[in-house]
């Protein structure tokens, strides 16, 4: 019998590697899409990945337990993978009390969802390390003390400690991913790898003249989503459920991140980068710096894929993207 597998947030980036590594494993794939009038267009990262057929999705929110509960005696899955949530740290300010229904409070109805119906299953919890904020550790691991900076990172951390809480409280095999990072062609535009991947690729063509960021002397522990996601897969094949920093132990500015992009395309950054206020955050994480060590000795997950490369895949993504769009 295939191993069957719920994923909330299937339609952002992770959800659809996740569903694109667990197919080829030989899952059935479960998603659940929150109702908008833009639905036939809430799939494009499945589609780009060509696996939008294979995956079944159903109609749910995570702030209605009553959708997930259903969802649960519906799919009875083996595993559930909670990657839902309102993910960009900026708009945190803007949304608070959203930001902390869905990405806090949500896990708690994901959770109780599982304990009532589905309590044998697997459960992953994306937590961040923007947990660590304003780092109180120069490498960031599991036993670092978290300090949140923004409503974003205040709410992961309760997804955080309800996981936790409910491994403790019910035994749950529940697990969280403390993942730092992780990017792809498949990233949302308002992100600031993929911001400046398809800004080059609009410079290059001669679509734009100025790519306009925000702090580009923040640092970031940047990975490729693709490598991330086979870590979420690998803590749900533990006996025991744990919780795991990923990262690739490796820190780099916006500035340099963006100097990578600027290069491949041949073009000098200087003439074009634009520093705008706009962009700066009321109170900014300035470094992170992940130690993966738990998870190479534990799990024996290593990053395959660098910085370089995937930046470099993503600007040739986006000038693909922008040509055709062009045509
Ligand atoms: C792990 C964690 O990772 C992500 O959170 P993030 O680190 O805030 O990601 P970002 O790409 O929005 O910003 C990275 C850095 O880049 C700086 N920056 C400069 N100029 C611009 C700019 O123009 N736009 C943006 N977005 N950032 C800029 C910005 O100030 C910050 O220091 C999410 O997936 C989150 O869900 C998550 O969990």
């Amino acid at each position: 019998m295939a191993k069957r597998a719920l994923i909330t947030g299937i339609t952002g980036q992770d959800g659809a590697y996740l569903s694109q590594y667990l197919l080829e494993q030989g899952y059935e794939v479960f998603g659940v899409v929150r109702r908008s009038s833009h639905f036939g267009v809430a799939d494009h990262r499945l589609r780009w990945l060509g696996v939008d057929k294979s995956v079944q999705l159903l109609d749910g929110n995570l702030s209605d337990l009553s959708s997930l509960i259903r969802l649960m005696e519906q799919v009875k899955p083996d595993e559930v993978y909670n990657l839902a949530a309102q993910s960009f740290v900026a708009s945190s300010w803007q949304q608070p009390v959203l930001t902390a229904n869905i990405t806090g409070v949500g896990v708690t109805n994901v959770l109780e969802a599982v304990r009532l119906v589905a309590p044998t299953a697997r459960f992953y919890q994306a937590s961040s390390s923007e947990m660590y904020g304003k780092i109180q550790e120069a490498a960031q691991s599991e036993t670092t003390p978290f300090y949140p900076r923004s409503p974003y990172a205040v709410a992961k951390l309760y997804g955080h400690w309800i996981t936790v809480n409910y491994r403790e409280s019910f035994g749950l095999h529940a697990s969280s991913g403390i993942l730092f990072n992780h990017e792809s062609p498949l990233r949302g535009i308002e992100f600031v790898t993929r911001k400046v991947t398809d800004g080059v690729a609009r410079i290059k063509l001669g679509l734009e003249k100025e790519l306009r960021l925000g702090n580009i002397d923040a640092k970031r522990d940047w990975g490729h989503a693709k490598d991330y996601v086979r870590a979420m897969w690998l803590m749900l094949q533990q006996d025991v459920a744990d919780d795991y920093v990923v990262a690739t132990g490796t820190t780099t500015t916006v500035r340099d991140m963006c100097r990578i992009a600027f290069a491949h395309v041949g073009l000098e950054m200087e003439g074009h980068l634009v520093i705008d206020p706009a962009f700066f955050r009321p109170a900014e994480v300035d470094v992170l710096l992940g130690n993966p060590a738990k998870a190479k000795a534990k799990l024996g997950w290593v990053p395959e894929i660098s910085l370089e490369t995937m930046i470099r895949e993503m600007v040739d993504a986006d000038l693909t993207r922008l040509t055709r769009l062009s045509s």
